[in-house]
């Protein structure tokens, strides 16, 4: 038997069990991810972030993104900001502005004053090979048929991959309808994370994200993120929106193609523990 410390965290209410990878020996597989993402027999988590160092010229750290369902993925906006919180806070590093490799390339965290944290979350890309995403041709607004429902998705990756809808009223039951069904719709080989937002104003929407291995969370950051991306390449939103999920509100800006997203929104730990594996 060996234990395993680790410090819970959540941002808006998207929880994660963060693991310290640089001073202590971490070997996790998938059964033993799944187990201690068990809200009944386990920690339980959304996401599980493993920090590690980096051998990249330049990089302050590496961090691994795991699912509940223990599968791994390429970026976590929220989980982002709870990376950088944690770094500073367990003294892995003095720096507030950090450059961190994940599965799909390097993000830049910056504590803010406040407490807040903003991430540079990289250009996001819409080509359907790169999402990946089945489909004859590029186009702002897909038409996919969902169990006999047409419904009009704008495909994102922020390094992993995002659907989203634009619906009337995000309680008007879309997610529960439509999410489960998108996320392992054919078209999408590796799976996808369901969004469905409803525009209040050109700076303001709600949110709602069903997560790919994780089911319908509080608030998916990437989600926002690409959230935003769609609703101003279709049109409908300003550079800067304020995005209200079921766990609270952050800010997000893109100025455009090739351009990065910025999120600004809280990190918050929960508390420390050990769990013996
Ligand atoms: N909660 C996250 C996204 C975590 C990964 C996602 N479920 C996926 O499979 O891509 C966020 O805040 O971005």
């Amino acid at each position: 038997m060996s234990s395993l410390r680790f410090t819970k965290m959540q941002g808006l209410g998207n929880d994660f069990v963060v693991v310290d990878g640089v001073r202590q020996q971490v070997a996790l597989d998938a059964a033993t991810l799944r187990r201690l993402g068990d809200r009944h027999f386990g920690v339980g988590f959304d996401q599980l972030l493993l920090v590690e160092t980096s051998s990249t010229p330049g990089i302050d750290f590496r961090y691994r993104i795991f699912n509940a369902d223990g599968s791994e993925v390429e970026q976590c906006g929220n989980g982002a900001r709870c990376f950088a919180r944690f770094v500073v806070d367990q003294g892995l590093t003095d720096k507030t502005e950090i450059a961190v490799e994940t599965a799909r390339g390097v993000i830049y965290p910056r504590l803010e004053a406040g407490g807040d944290v903003t991430v540079d979350m990289g250009a996001p890309r819409f080509i359907p090979a790169d999402i990946p995403f089945v489909a004859e041709a590029d186009a702002v607004v897909h038409q996919l048929d969902v169990g006999g429902e047409t419904v009009g998705i704008t495909v994102v990756s922020m390094g992993n991959p995002h659907a989203v809808q634009v619906v009337s009223d995000v309680n008007n039951g879309a997610v529960e309808r439509f999410g489960a069904a998108i996320e392992n719709h054919p078209r999408f080989p590796a799976r996808v994370n369901a969004g469905f937002m409803q525009v209040l104003a050109r700076d303001e929407i709600a949110l709602r994200v069903h997560e790919r291995g994780a089911g319908e969370t509080l608030a998916c950051g990437t989600g926002a993120c690409a959230a935003v991306v769609a609703g101003i390449r279709r049109g409908l939103l300003d550079a800067t929106v304020r995005v209200h999920t079921r766990g609270g509100g952050l800010s997000i800006s893109w100025a455009g193609e090739g351009r990065p997203v910025l999120m600004t929104g809280p990190a918050v730990t929960v508390f420390d523990g050990v769990i013996t594996l």
